[in-house]
């Protein structure tokens, strides 16, 4: 199995500058935990700017639209344009309407948050569920009445999960065999400010081991995500690199894509992961501490 190139001198990191001309990056644990600025972020992305390199920026997180991320970069002070930012929550609603094709008259059951109703809304979608404050309320299996018109169920990033949800998914899903169940993500956790969380792959989990059926996923590393980002953005696949910091959605989504893959140790891969005998399958082409290790490239 071939090992990564661990990048450490300043001339490696010069000539990847050279070598790519779209530079794609992940989010959490690569640009930030929660909203804490990994340092060296800013300067890297104005490097790469001025040396005309197009950036884009594909996350696994539902919880926030590519208009609300724009606020996060926004805050953060880190620029970034609603259309080099491609989220999971906007790669489940392209799924929903443009491969899918869910019929307008169908609605969307959604666990999840504002960015994911967001992005359904902008595509169209009808939905309930998501943030509506009567979904928190305890579940009465009794007075329960499904939405003759839910067509799919869409599973993110939801931190206000509750039996309630579980439930009325649940409902939706094993009564209803043509009801569409979709994952925006599989990620197993969340790289907060405060250490590891529960990611959605954590929150789909249970739906999953009670269906005894697996969902579509839509973000990384499934094709959706690359073919949203190929509708907007147009790119030479030999002179593009991924960087990302978790080994089975973002190094794996960027050899998919036929990219150079760039692995960060800032988030959720660690060093036993890429060295030794636990190592893992899948081998990124670079590996380096931090994103901000790019520095030594100016
Ligand atoms: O859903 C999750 O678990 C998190 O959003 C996860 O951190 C994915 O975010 P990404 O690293 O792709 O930005
Ligand atoms: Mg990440």
């Amino acid at each position: 199995m071939t090992a990564p190139a661990r990048l450490s001198i300043a001339s490696e990191y010069a000539a990847l500058l050279v070598q790519f001309d779209t530079w794609m990056f992940d989010c959490d644990g690569v640009l930030w935990h929660g909203d804490r600025l990994i340092p060296g972020v800013i300067e890297v992305l104005a490097l790469l700017r001025k040396n005309d390199k197009k950036v884009v920026f594909v996350t696994n997180n539902a919880t926030k639209s590519r208009r609300s991320y724009k606020g996060k970069f926004d805050a953060l002070g880190v620029e970034a344009h609603v259309d080099e930012i491609f989220g999971s929550a906007y790669a489940a609603a392209v799924y929903l309407s443009s491969v899918a094709q869910l019929p307008k008259d169908k609605k969307v059951y959604v666990i999840g948050q504002a960015g994911l109703e967001e992005e359904l809304h902008e595509e169209g979608i009808a939905f309930l569920g998501g943030t509506d404050p009567a979904d928190a309320l305890p579940f009465d299996a009794a007075s329960f009445t499904p939405d003759p018109n839910v067509g799919a169920v869409v599973c993110g990033l939801d931190t206000a999960i509750s039996y309630a949800k579980y439930s009325k998914a649940f409902t939706y899903l094993s009564t209803n065999p043509d009801c569409l169940f979709v994952a925006t993500n599989e990620d197993s956790t969340y790289p907060s400010a405060h250490g590891l969380l529960p990611g959605a792959g954590a929150i789909s989990a249970p739906l999953r081991y009670a269906l005894g059926r697996d969902p579509v996923c839509t973000g990384k590393p499934a094709k959706v995500m690359l073919d949203c980002v190929k509708a907007k953005v147009n790119y030479d696949p030999k002179r593009t690199i991924m960087v990302g910091d978790r080994l089975n959605t973002d190094i794996l989504f960027g050899k998919a894509g036929g990219l150079a893959t760039l692995l960060v140790l800032t988030g959720i891969t660690q060093e036993a992961e890429i060295n030794g005998p636990g190592a893992s399958h899948i081998v990124p082409d670079y590996v380096t501490q931090s994103l901000a290790d790019l520095r030594a490239a100016a």
